[in-house]
């Protein structure tokens, strides 16, 4: 049966592991969109995706995004390929789920927020799933109601299993650590200032010169102090923790998700998630969902340019603790259609603190 008319027809551009994911998603669990265009570098691979789920291939990656089809695009494509395509995702005027990270330099990401911001409409969301992930939504709406009281520390944990040969100490900050960036602004609501690197003993499973795991610690714009261990060659399966201690309570996610409770053989035990797409599958869908609801209206429904901007900057910087093994701080561009003071302090300052109080100038 033929598809309304009035679905929003969308182009997923990279069909690996990702891709491949989201475009079933679209195709058989997500109402109101349906995948028009498929594109993929590997041709076997869009025509494969492309026959399961009634999409034609397109093997021009630009071509994909201004195809008179598309109203809408996603993009799973590797990282340093999304510059260009979310260039021209705004250029064609088109909303665009862009997966994490939005690109691989801050410069590059910094372009693409004030090209957004030339057009003077909201067209590029980014794919920090976690935002969507019922656990997560729960502790900020308890940070939010004041249920911890003031937050004063995060701590993060956030283990793979494995990762390809290729994964060095770098490439761990900016495609992993990149989720706790976006996690501690979203649960702080602040922006990071500064990122400090600690590489301990490395597993046996790294190749020479790979630090893994790492601790990273970022200091935020009012001086909280939020802790993240990265360690994805565990070995084990996918463990991904957060903590958030405030001044009258403590809560933690992420301990026990979908735990059935088994016994057997005098033993009782459940099981851990083994990857990101057991853990967060609702949370990749629900984002889905909100993405296509928003595109429809030719808008976006969750973190955006500035958030990926944000990112990618703190992941700048914490690429050059790994390097130096200094404190290397953040600094932020100006925020478009934001006072100057409020891009330097980022989002919203902590109520009851004055910015004079502030690191920076904290007594
Ligand atoms: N939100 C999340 O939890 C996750 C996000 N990701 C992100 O998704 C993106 C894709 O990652 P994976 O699916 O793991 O990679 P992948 O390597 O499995 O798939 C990437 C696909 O893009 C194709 N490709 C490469 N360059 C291209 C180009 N310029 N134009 C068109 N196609 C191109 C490749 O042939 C490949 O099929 C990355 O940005 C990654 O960071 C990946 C895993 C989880
Ligand atoms: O985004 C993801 C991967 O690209 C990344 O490599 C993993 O470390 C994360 O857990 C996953 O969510």
């Amino acid at each position: 049966m033929a598809e309304p008319a009035s679905d929003l027809r969308v182009a997923v551009l990279g069909v690996g592991m990702m891709g491949a994911f989201h475009a079933d998603a679209l195709a058989t669990r997500t109402k109101g969109a349906r995948v028009v265009v498929v594109n993929d570098f590997a041709p076997d691979k869009a025509a494969e995706v492309a026959g399961r789920i009634g999409a034609r291939v397109v093997a021009d990656p630009l071509e994909a995004i201004r195809d008179p089809e598309v109203d809408a695009v996603l993009i799973a494509t590797p990282g340093k390929a999304h510059a260009e395509q979310v260039q021209a995702c705004l250029d064609a005027g088109k909303p665009v789920l862009c997966e994490k990270p939005l690109t691989t330099d801050e410069d590059s990401s910094y372009a693409l927020v004030e090209a957004e911001a030339a057009l003077g409409r909201p067209l590029v969301q980014l794919g920090f799933m976690r935002r969507f992930d019922a656990e997560y939504v729960a502790l900020k709406e308890l940070i939010t109601t004041g249920g911890l009281g003031n937050p004063l520390l995060v701590h993060c944990t956030h283990r793979n299993p494995s990762v390809p040969e290729f994964f060095n100490s770098e490439f761990m900050i900016r495609d992993s650590v990149v989720h706790e960036v976006d996690v501690a602004r979203f649960l702080l609501d602040e922006e990071i200032t500064s990122v400090r690197v600690l590489r301990g003993v490395a597993t046996s499973a790294a190749p020479a010169g790979t630090s893994d795991p790492m601790i990273v610690v970022f200091e935020t714009a009012s001086g909280r102090l939020v802790t993240d261990e990265i360690y994805v060659r565990t070995g084990i399966a996918y463990e991904v923790r957060t903590e958030v201690v405030g001044e009258t309570g403590s809560a933690t996610i992420g301990l026990d998700q979908n735990l059935v409770r088994t016994s057997t053989d005098g033993r009782w035990g459940g099981q851990i998630t083994p990857g990101f797409v057991e853990r967060f599958g609702q949370a990749y869908d629900t984002e889905l969902q909100r993405w296509v609801a928003a595109a429809s209206r030719g808008t976006i429904d969750g973190p955006g340019v500035w958030d990926g901007y944000a990112a990618v900057a703190v992941c700048e910087a914490g690429v050059k603790a790994v390097q130096t093994g200094e404190k290397v701080p953040v600094e932020l561009k100006a925020k478009p259609g934001a006072p100057a003071s409020a891009a330097a302090l980022g989002t919203d300052a902590e109520p009851g603190i004055t910015e004079p109080d502030l690191i920076g100038g904290r007594p």
